[in-house]
């Protein structure tokens, strides 16, 4: 029985390598797969890892239609057994209903990559209906962390290396730049809540405001 599949995860934690682990396994085994994403980092066109590791896609721009994009494919006589979609999280919610479509009227497998939650905290609207209509979600094991060393499980967006909670839902970007205009890195929950990064930690260390370590401590805070 097909499958529509939901790999969820913060930003960094290895979509994009599991879904050119999955190309690789099954067309490695005689399987045709038809590879799409959006707004990869790498350019249009291209799904790419951090480990190194790109390959060719089709770019579901707006408007992009995945079922008819299939059914012409298979009407010229094309061959196509599964469908991998990185970036899934751009989708609209009707290009996930398509997604769905092929797995029930074509008879293919769609593992879709994606993160679920936006810089604020609150759903992408393409993650948000694949989760109304995955046959199941699997939330990727390797664990990114917070600076703190918990489990990263949201993403922040920094712009001037200041974590901001407000701006356009899409922007384009990456972690582990902190000099970039734009640039992401992913936290704990309490410390999105309290908006504190990596570098944000730091300067708080280094701050001549903090207690002299002999400083008494109040009861409540022991
Ligand atoms: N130099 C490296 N050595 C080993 N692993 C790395 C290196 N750089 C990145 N990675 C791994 O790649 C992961 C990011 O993979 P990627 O597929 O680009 O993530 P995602 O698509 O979820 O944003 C990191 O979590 C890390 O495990
Ligand atoms: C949190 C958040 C992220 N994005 C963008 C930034 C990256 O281009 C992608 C995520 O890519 P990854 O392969 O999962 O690292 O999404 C965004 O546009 N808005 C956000 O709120």
């Amino acid at each position: 029985m097909s499958e529509l599949v939901f790999f969820s995860g913060t930003m960094d934690c290895g979509k994009s390598t599991l879904a050119l682990q999955i190309e690789h396994n099954r067309s490695t085994r005689g399987l045709q797969g038809m590879i799409f994403t959006r707004n990869d980092r790498a350019g249009e066109g291209r799904l790419s890892s951090r480990l190194g590791l790109v390959t060719d896609a089709v770019e579901a721009r707006d408007g992009f239609d995945f079922h008819s994009h299939l059914v012409r494919h298979l009407t010229a006589g094309g061959r196509t057994d599964y469908v991998i979609v990185d970036e899934a999280q751009f989708l609209t919610p009707d290009q996930i209903d398509q997604l769905a479509r092929i797995v029930d009227d074509l008879g293919m497998d769609v593992f879709a990559f994606g993160i679920a939650t936006d810089f604020r905290t609150r759903l992408f609207p393409g993650s948000q209906r694949l989760m109304e209509l995955a046959d199941r979600i699997e939330v990727l094991q390797v664990e990114a962390l917070c600076w703190c060393g918990a489990r990263a499980t949201h993403n922040a967006r920094t712009v001037g290396g200041k974590m901001v909670v407000e701006g356009a839902q899409v922007v384009v970007g990456d972690v582990g730049e902190p000099t970039a205009e734009v640039g992401y890195e992913v936290l704990c929950r309490r410390h999105h809540r309290r908006r504190l990064t990596a570098a944000g930690a730091r300067a708080g260390a280094l701050s001549p405001d903090v207690l002299p370590v002999d400083a008494p401590t109040a009861p409540h805070m022991r």
